[in-house]
């Protein structure tokens, strides 16, 4: 597939106060037509300063930008005229995390204000605010106002509008942030739903990175306006070879909060502790019982869960093991392959942000 999204060597910097903030830093980012690609990362690690470059609500400091062909942006300034770019930033959706509705206007007309420049009749305007809210699920509720709605419905609105001129890309920035899960995931199952139903591509950003589980094909991990890590989210999850990665992925909050409780502080010189991340449905061999069988290892485990992503089921375990340096030393060679991936974990690394 074709890049739809192509960043090169973007950099992003403001003046505060007479001092340069640099925000995003020399970050390189191809997004293919269909993809759904989440970009994961902390508060504050350059996000949605990196995702406003793509139609230049942000300017670039430095850097180029090529969306669906057409270079927007490259040696330093804007490469198209303000209507191609208005026009352009028709073919890039946005929605956000608190909504930004029209409070006192109604469901429908805050789809249709999006078309007010189109030049479709009124008539046609109002057809099709009807046909988007219908491909949302909220055609029953054209008439209500956005207070009358769940927040999980007013996100829908939203998506309906940022439909409106049939964009080719829609981003998504923290849209699900505000929700309750259930919410949340009916909302990623809809945007999962528009991806295949309209080939749209999206651009996921938040800091939960079971959205971008549920959901995403590729996944950029960002850590101080720099991406450490991009790929497949299978590549990344099952070998994520920065910490951030490795934190965002296999260790879970979840994972945390039970490591934590079990004070590995206490670590003995003769107990390692390893994260091993496999794919469920290839795996050949028993992991705790083969360290204990061929290698004589005493393996507790000390946490375990199965997700399932996109459709392959993904393991992920910590275990405590006991043995000599040499054995301890022995473990990661012995059960690594193509699908399982071991870790050492010094044990201030799991918790450390
Ligand atoms: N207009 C601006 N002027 C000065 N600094 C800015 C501006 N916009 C963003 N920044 C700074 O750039 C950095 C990255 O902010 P950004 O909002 O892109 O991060 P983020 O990862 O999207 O986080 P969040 O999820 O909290 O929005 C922050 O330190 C922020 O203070």
């Amino acid at each position: 597939m074709a890049d739809i999204i192509k960043l090169e060597n973007i950099e992003v910097s403001f003046q505060q106060k007479g001092r340069t903030v640099t925000a995003v830093k020399n970050v390189n980012l191809n997004v293919e037509q269909g993809d759904i690609f989440g970009i994961v990362g902390y508060s504050g690690a350059g996000k949605s300063t990196l995702v406003r470059t793509i139609n230049l609500l942000q300017k670039p400091t430095a850097g180029k930008i090529t969306v669906a062909g057409t270079t927007l942006f490259a040696d330093h300034k804007q490469q198209v005229t303000p209507k191609e770019l208005q026009a352009k930033r028709r073919n890039i959706g946005m929605i956000f995390q608190h909504f930004n509705l029209l409070n006192e206007t109604t469901v429908a007309d805050n789809v249709m204000f999006a078309l007010r420049h189109s030049p479709l009749s009124d008539q046609e305007i109002e057809t099709k605010a009807l046909k988007l809210l219908d491909l949302v699920g909220l055609k029953d509720k054209a008439n209500f106002y956005p207070v009358q709605l769940s927040g999980g419905e007013q996100q829908r609105v939203a998506i309906a509008r940022a439909l409106a001129n049939d964009p080719e890309i829609l981003i998504s920035d923290e849209a699900t942030s505000a929700l309750d899960p259930r919410n949340t995931n009916q909302i990623l199952d809809l945007l999962k739903d528009l991806n295949q139903k309209l080939g749209l591509t999206i651009v996921l950003i938040t800091h939960e990175m079971d959205a971008v589980k549920r959901v995403a094909n590729k996944i950029a991990v960002m850590q101080h306006g720099e991406i450490i890590e991009q790929g497949s989210l299978r590549d990344v999850y099952l070998r994520p070879k920065a910490e951030l990665s490795r934190q965002f992925v296999g260790g879970s909050l979840a994972a945390i909060e039970t490591l934590k409780a079990f004070n590995l502080g206490k670590l003995g010189a003769d107990q390692g502790l390893f994260q091993v991340v496999f794919s469920a449905a290839n795996l050949t061999k028993s992991i705790i019982l083969d360290l204990y069988r061929e290698l004589g290892l005493d393996v507790s485990m000390l946490y375990g869960n199965i997700e399932v992503l996109g459709n392959e089921p993904v393991g992920t375990m910590f275990i405590l093991v006991k043995g000599n340096d040499d054995q301890l030393a022995s473990v990661p060679a012995f059960l690594g392959d193509k699908d399982v991936e071991v870790t050492r974990i010094d044990e201030r690394g799991i918790w450390n942000d």
